[in-house]
């Protein structure tokens, strides 16, 4: 396995940046593209390795998806016009492409295998299974669909109403999509409100879809009409650099283009919190994604607590906001965020003992962590097992700590950001 040296200690960062294009929204794209008949076309589409596995698995279903300059061209016959695979659809180390497509494979006609690498083979899928098996689907897969490989026969699905006992937009979203071809009203209750972006989605296509206070009702049989997509920056992407530019001295640094929705910014509100000197410019949107700059620069910081209902709005921005923690005045507790422990690594233990190993004091909980702080990180050998997101906390730490860090299995984070090291590089210029 790769082993790199992170040589990027001292330097201020400075200028400004346009991070990629969103993962969720970016995968989403794609679905309803592919489910849509005509042409739906792309711009600001994130090619990261899980968004490429989701263009995959709906290439081997008959939709026609290719670049066209910078845009994303996706022609579909439509849902109902899809072939039956030939192959098993193969979802790579991506969560969202995984959930999604169950939902959407099970109100299709098809017969499909979907399996994904060893860490999908691990996270838990019963949270879709189970709803989707209420409403009819045919499922089937290891321990009683609760693992991937699952192989579903779609079909004529009925519509739910459902108490979500999981705060995860992954799980509302499969639901939504197999509602959308469910005899009658679907009614999905969540337990804290998640990211929104398959309503909004369905809203730019054309599908009516209510949401208030967290209660979502869809009337399914309603066919989404082929539409323009324009993906904004992702705000999980861009954290790393906010965090940077907060933590080292001298730093400022721009985001240009992010997307602003409420239902994602949850850091924003705790480097507000925790002291950091952060301006907000929105920029309108171009479609229902709120998006703007964003300018921080270096701060000192204190500590914070984070949870409840924050937490689904920043779950991928804690290994990065746990770092930012370890530089702050006082402690800073981390709860309600058990859903750390099933994502591509159990990233409450990974980030307590990766920052640990550069002298960090991060005391991991059954449902978050306790961090105290600040303390001088030095220097140690960080792995990212395997997980996008640990990489580049990693890397960000490297950029604060006195001694040398390495980093082992840096590929990963081509899942979320290939060009996060150049981006890093243009920086530090
Ligand atoms: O719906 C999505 O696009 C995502 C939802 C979140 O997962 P959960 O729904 O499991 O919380 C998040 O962690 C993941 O990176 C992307
Ligand atoms: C959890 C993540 O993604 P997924 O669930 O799609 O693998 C992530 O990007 O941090």
């Amino acid at each position: 396995m790769e082993r790199i040296k992170l040589e990027y200690g001292g330097a201020p960062l400075r200028g400004s940046l346009t991070v990629p294009g969103d993962k969720s929204v970016s995968h989403r794209a794609v679905m309803f593209g592919s489910i849509a008949e005509g042409r739906t076309t792309v711009s600001g589409f994130l090619s990261g390795e899980d968004c490429l596995r989701t263009i995959d698995c709906f290439r081997s279903l008959g939709v026609s998806i290719e670049r066209e300059g910078t845009d994303l061209v996706i022609d579909s016959p439509g849902i109902d016009g899809w072939k039956e695979p030939s192959d098993i659809l193969y979802t790579g180390n991506s969560g969202t492409t995984t959930r999604l497509i169950l939902g959407v494979l099970a109100g299709s006609r098809v017969h499909s295998v979907v399996t994904g690498d060893s860490s999908i083979a691990k996270r838990p899928m019963k949270r879709v299974t189970d709803p989707l098996d209420r409403m009819g689907a045919d499922i089937r897969g290891r321990e009683g669909a609760q693992y991937t490989p699952l192989s579903v026969q779609g079909g004529q699905l009925r519509a739910i109403d459902y108490d979500m006992p999981v705060a995860s937009a992954q799980v509302k979203s499969a639901i939504l999509f197999a509602a959308l071809r469910a005899d009658g009203e679907s009614v999905i209750r969540e337990k804290e409100v998640s990211r929104d972006h398959t309503e909004r989605m369905m809203h730019n296509f054309g599908i009516q879809v209510s949401s208030e206070e967290g209660t979502i009702r869809l009337q399914g049989g309603q066919k989404p009409v082929a539409v323009h997509v324009d993906v904004p920056g992702d705000i999980s992407s861009a954290a790393f650099f906010l965090a940077a530019g907060a933590l080292v001295p001298d730093s400022e640094v721009s985001l240009e283009n992010v997307g602003l929705n409420p239902t994602r910014s949850g850091m924003l509100d705790v480097l507000e919190a925790m002291g950091a000197e952060i301006r907000v410019t929105e920029s309108g949107s171009s479609d229902s994604e709120p998006r703007g700059t964003l300018t921080v620069r270096h701060s000192s910081l204190r500590g914070t607590e984070i949870s409840g209902p924050l937490i689904p709005r920043l779950i991928d921005e804690i290994p990065v906001i746990a770092l930012l923690a370890t530089q702050a005045e006082g402690t800073t507790v981390i709860k309600d965020a058990e859903e750390l422990r099933v994502k591509e690594t159990d990233r409450i233990a990974a980030v307590a003992e990766e920052l640990g190993k550069l002298g960090a004091d991060i005391e991991p909980t059954a449902d978050g962590m306790i961090i105290r702080g600040p303390v001088r990180l030095g220097g140690g050998t960080l792995d990212s097992r395997g997980d996008h997101r640990i990489g580049m906390m990693a890397a960000i730490a490297s950029l604060i700590a006195d001694g040398p860090v390495e980093l082992e299995d840096p590929d990963c984070i081509a899942v979320s950001y290939p060009a996060f090291f150049e981006h890093l590089d243009s920086l530090q210029k």
